[in-house]
């Protein structure tokens, strides 16, 4: 679904903050990418959304190397990849409801076309009674949740979540994991970004570790 060769990445005229990795991710997997705090793993994971080119190296995403996307083609690839940013980027003047939304109604489709899956995903991600409330009410796991829910709205292939359990305790982290693994029975690819060693050890999954800018993947 999404490889990677000899990828290599620096911002400006800086170090190569990723070098030569070579990585597939196939439909359907689940992985976990960790490594120290500036290993490249926001780095990674904006590769993988297409909103960085790499400096050297292939990325080929849904059968197409991604150089040969033109620019118009860009939208539609990212909506068959979700995205969880570390900091939510949920709109404040728009209600939880509103924001899952957003991705239908910037298509310009009509709310009653999509109105009943964004509720039921609202209940899925355990919000169905919080959907009229504006972001910042809501508290640190809802607003996590809520982007969770935004993510998954347009039915990505992959998610992408960068440190999803970074600012909730364990026994939300652990509910959290519950609803990724949920997510990839029923089909979708899952790759989390995290540091926290206790996520990944109640769920066994390949892990992709940055270190010194190269990738090792241990099964
Ligand atoms: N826009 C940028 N311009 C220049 N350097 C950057 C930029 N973004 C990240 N970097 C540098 O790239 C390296 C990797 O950063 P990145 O945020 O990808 O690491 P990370 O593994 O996600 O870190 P953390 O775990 O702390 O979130 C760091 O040295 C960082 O300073």
């Amino acid at each position: 679904m999404i490889r990677f060769e000899n990828v290599g990445l620096r911002y400006g005229m800086g170090p190569e903050v990723l070098s030569d990795l070579t990585f597939h991710l196939p439909p359907r997997s689940f992985h976990y990418l960790t490594g120290p705090s500036g290993a490249g793993k926001t780095t990674l994971l904006r590769l993988l959304f297409l909103s960085l080119k790499p400096t050297r190296g292939l990325i080929t995403v849904f059968g197409k190397e991604t150089t040969r996307f033109a620019k118009t083609e860009l939208p539609q690839v990212r909506r068959r990849i979700g995205i969880v940013f570390q900091d939510f980027r949920l709109l404040d003047h728009l209600t939880t409801y509103q924001n899952v939304a957003l991705p239908y109604r910037v298509l310009g489709r009509d709310e009653s076309s999509y109105r009943a899956d964004v509720i039921d995903l609202l209940k899925w991600v355990g919000l169905g009674e919080r959907m009229h409330v504006l972001p910042p009410v809501l508290s640190g796991g809802e607003k996590q949740r809520a982007a969770i829910a935004r993510a998954l709205i347009t039915k990505p292939e992959l998610l992408l979540a960068d440190e999803p359990t970074g600012n909730v305790d364990p026994p939300l982290a652990r509910r959290l994991l519950r609803l990724f693994v949920e997510l990839n029975r029923l089909g979708t690819a899952v790759l989390i970004a995290t540091h926290d060693l206790a996520l990944m050890d109640q769920y066994d999954a390949r892990r992709l570790v940055l270190a010194d800018g190269r990738m090792e993947i241990y099964e």
